[in-house]
């Protein structure tokens, strides 16, 4: 994933948010009433896709920055409050905060392989990092 370049979206095969293996083999009421909740759960992962998309942009920038300064990528001290602070809002929330903590790493995890990556190709003078977003506007 990289900041640096914006992709027009991907042209498949539209989405048929009908799709189910269970068609014909259900109730067309239950099935009626399956579709209507499903129609949340893909409002929702769109929105988590858009979400994680923002956070990675962040995530980008904070790589490059660390590579200019010579920083390591990974920070344990951040990530253990970040873990700390997730399991109180997940208990908040009615959320398994286990879960909500393999979650936070599964990304982390991604995160600092891209800052691995970015520090490498920085070290070999593979890459510039990009203009902050108001100064790349300003161009
Ligand atoms: C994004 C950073 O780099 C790493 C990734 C983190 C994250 O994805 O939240 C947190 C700490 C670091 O291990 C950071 O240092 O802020």
């Amino acid at each position: 994933m990289s900041d640096q370049m914006e992709t027009a979206p991907e042209t498949g095969p539209e989405f048929d948010p009908t799709a189910s293996s269970l068609t014909g083999e259900v109730d067309p009421a239950v099935m009626e009433e399956l579709l209507g909740i499903r129609s949340s759960i893909d409002n929702f992962d769109a929105t988590l896709v858009y979400l994680l998309a923002e956070r990675f942009k962040a995530t980008q920038r904070v790589g490059y920055l660390k590579a200019r300064h010579k920083l390591p990528p990974s920070d344990p001290g951040r990530e253990a409050e970040q873990i700390q602070r997730l399991h109180r809002l997940a208990r908040e929330a009615h959320l398994d905060p286990v879960f909500a903590e393999k979650f936070l790493n599964f990304i982390i995890d991604e995160v600092i392989r891209h800052h691995q990556a970015i520090s490498e190709s920085h070290a070999n003078g593979e890459v510039a990092a990009p203009a902050a977003a108001h100064q790349s506007r300003q161009s």
